[in-house]
């Protein structure tokens, strides 16, 4: 059996009785790349915040590498090797991306000395190599706010990548992106995904279509079912939660 890098077992989550999470069972290997899709309120949010413990499951236990996250807060999940990326980019818009990185890279210095204390060469090196990654050598320079949106959500995912976690959460990452920001998105997370554990939320299908392997559908707090893309396209519950109602 695969080791497992993240499990639910019978998460539920309720807000004032309404179950945002009913009885969730869920788990994923380590190296996968899972994309989990599903109608609005299906419970995507939520998801992601139990795991990163903004929010505590009622009942039921969130494991991570095997280890139970229960009562953790969330700075300490986040240190045990969970990163999230949320929509909107969270970036210093008036530092260039190199340095964005830096500071990412450098989370111990303050921003001040790692802006202008010499870095050294691994460091150099592993920005450089970031940079080439995500596709902004030519624009390492300029003050990220210049960058357009598509550059903006490649520059959030290296300096989550940065932060060297080993299970990645990535919220929505091509919502508003043209079709060509969507597909280099896509193709950084599959070459990030040759090396890293990946869980990405996303409604456009074109781009589910691109990355997934596996697709987990999630509807009203449960999953509703798995398989690669075909398999969910073609599920009959699916397109009658979910993919009949979405325009096209
Ligand atoms: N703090 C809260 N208090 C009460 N209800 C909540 C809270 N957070 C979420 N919910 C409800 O739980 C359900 C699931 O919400 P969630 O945001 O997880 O869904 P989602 O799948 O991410 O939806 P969307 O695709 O619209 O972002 C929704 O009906 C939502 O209104």
């Amino acid at each position: 059996m695969n080791a497992k890098i993240l499990e639910t077992e019978n998460v539920t989550v309720s807000f004032d009785g309404f179950k945002a999470l009913n009885q969730l069972n869920f788990s994923m290997d380590v190296g996968e790349l899972r994309v989990v899709i599903g109608p609005n309120g299906a419970g995507k949010t939520t998801f992601l915040d139990v795991i990163t413990g903004k929010v505590q499951p009622t009942v039921g236990r969130v494991l991570f590498k095997g280890r139970n996250l229960r009562s953790l807060p969330e700075y300490k999940i986040a240190r045990l090797g969970i990163g999230r990326k949320f929509q909107t980019p969270r970036i210093y818009l008036n530092l260039t991306p190199r340095e964005n990185l830096e500071i990412t890279i450098n989370k111990k210095k303050n921003v001040f000395s790692t802006l202008f204390e010499h870095s050294n060469t691994v460091e150099k090196n592993n920005v450089k190599g970031l940079l080439e990654t995500i596709g902004l050598t030519a624009k390492a320079d300029i003050r990220a706010a210049l960058l357009s949106h598509g550059e903006k959500q490649r520059l959030e995912i290296g300096m989550l990548v940065a932060q060297s976690p080993d299970l990645l959460l990535v919220d929505e990452p091509v919502a508003g992106l043209t079709d060509e920001e969507t597909y280099n998105i896509g193709e950084l997370l599959l070459a990030l995904a040759q090396s890293h554990s990946i869980l990405v939320i996303e409604h456009d299908m074109e781009f589910v279509r691109q990355i997934a392997k596996k697709v987990t559908v999630l509807h009203e707090g449960s999953v509703l079912c798995e398989g690669n893309f075909e398999e969910v396209q073609n599920d009959s519950r699916v397109i009658e939660v979910y993919l009949g109602k979405q325009e096209e």
